[in-house]
């Protein structure tokens, strides 16, 4: 049986240094940096470290947050700023070296919430 992705991105370990990659990457990314300009960014680590543990097959009572659309209503966010968040995601998950098929599954997992998160 193949192991959860949870394992094949590092565990915890792995997935935190990449959930911490991925909100570093938001910060800089031209496309919605100003999004994430007023954000208690240490708070928002967390919580996408904690949400990746619980959706790839860790602990699922690791994120205590709010659903996706409870957490992206209102926003109007626009699909080239989705599109701007895998491109974040890509990059991290590159930088920690996770193989390609690992990175399909989380690009195609994340791609799949688009409804919940863009103008909603
Ligand atoms: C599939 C893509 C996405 C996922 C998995 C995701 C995940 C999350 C999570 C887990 C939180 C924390 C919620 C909480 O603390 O209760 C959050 C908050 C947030 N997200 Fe997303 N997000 C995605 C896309 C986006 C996009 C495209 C934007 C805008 C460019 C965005 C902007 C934000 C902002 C600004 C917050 C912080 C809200 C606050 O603390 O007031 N997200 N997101």
């Amino acid at each position: 049986m193949t192991e959860s992705l949870f394992n094949r991105l590092g565990g915890v370990d792995g997935i935190t240094r990449i959930a911490n990659d991925v909100v570093d990457n938001h910060a800089v990314n031209k496309v919605v940096g100003v999004r994430f300009a007023d954000i208690d960014l240490p708070k928002l680590k967390h919580a996408a470290a904690t949400f990746f543990v619980s959706a790839t097959g860790g602990p699922s009572d690791a994120y205590q947050g709010k659903d996706m659309l409870a957490a992206h209503r209102g926003m109007n966010i626009s699909p080239s700023e989705f599109m701007a968040v895998l491109d974040d995601a890509l990059l991290a998950l590159e930088k920690n070296g996770i193989g390609q098929r690992e990175r399909e599954e989380v690009l195609y997992a994340l791609y799949g919430l688009r409804s919940q998160v863009v103008a909603v």
